[in-house]
């Protein structure tokens, strides 16, 4: 039962999304990224953290991967780093981080199937990786520089919603700093802070390595994977050919050690 307020916001962000596609076309096509602040707006953006802050409270953050810090080359301490949970966004306990979920499917689908556009008008995406909810410790933790998806496992955009406020680089850190690919750029670099309710797209393979550099305040994300949709199939036959080759290989190796 959709209240009147409740279908106001929920017109005004349909009204957002149709904007926002054509932003989200122009820049992956002009410059690898887009970034899109105030996507939400507070009032939503706040209820999303809630969420989020409740999942960590309750412990559904999985032990963040150890890193080790290492001072005049000298492994001297493991801190943790970024904590993560999955969330398939059907979770009755997160009904708002299911609302991000979908209104950011609306823009990447909508966003796909805008007429005759750029690079993304030769992809078909009809599918994504679960959302992946993420929390830097803010230890100093970083993230080292990486590409997202190196060698064709399907993943072609990136986006990442930030969910920080207040967030001041000087003294929190916590940038994420992408070294894109592309004339636009050269060597210049794209210095992203992680923004309360600010959304960033991005080509997830080899166009735009990226690190997020150390974090000295909690700092929260929740990342999604847009599949392409011919990639996301080779990539799982691929994977299913390897797997089944790597099992005739176990089966002769195993005959080996009976006879
Ligand atoms: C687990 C995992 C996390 C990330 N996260 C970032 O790159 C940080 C982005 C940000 O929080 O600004 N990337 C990959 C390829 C994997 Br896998
Ligand atoms: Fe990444």
């Amino acid at each position: 039962p959709h209240s009147n307020a409740a279908q106001a916001v929920e017109r005004n962000i349909f009204d957002k999304i149709q904007n926002i596609c054509a932003s989200v076309v122009r820049d992956l096509t002009t410059f690898g990224l887009c970034v899109v602040d105030d996507f939400l707006g507070h009032e939503i953006g706040s209820l999303i953290l809630e969420e989020v802050l409740r999942l960590q409270k309750t412990g559904t953050f999985s032990d963040g991967q150890l890193v080790s810090a290492k001072t005049h080359g000298k492994d001297v301490k493991t801190i943790r780093g970024d904590q993560i949970t999955w969330l398939d966004g059907k979770e009755r306990t997160c009904r708002n981080i299911s609302m991000l979920i979908s209104i950011v499917d609306a823009v990447i689908t909508r966003a796909s199937k805008l007429p005759r556009n750029g690079k993304l008008g030769n992809h078909r995406i009809s599918g994504r990786t679960k959302a992946m909810v993420a929390c830097y410790p803010g230890n100093g933790s970083h993230y080292v520089k990486h590409v997202d998806n190196p060698n064709q496992d399907g993943r072609l955009i990136t986006a990442i919603y930030y969910l920080n406020k207040n967030w001041n680089r000087e003294t929190d850190g916590g940038v994420l700093r992408i070294f894109p690919e592309g004339e636009f750029w050269r060597d210049n670099v794209a210095d992203i802070e992680p923004l309360f309710d600010r959304i960033l797209f991005f080509w997830s393979d080899r166009r735009n390595p990226h690190e997020v550099q150390p974090a000295f305040t909690t700092r929260y994300a929740i990342t999604l994977w847009y599949f392409d949709d011919e990639e996301r199939t080779a990539a799982i036959a691929k994977y299913r050919s390897e797997s089944e080759f790597f099992l005739q290989i176990q089966k002769c190796l195993h005959r080996v050690h009976e006879m």
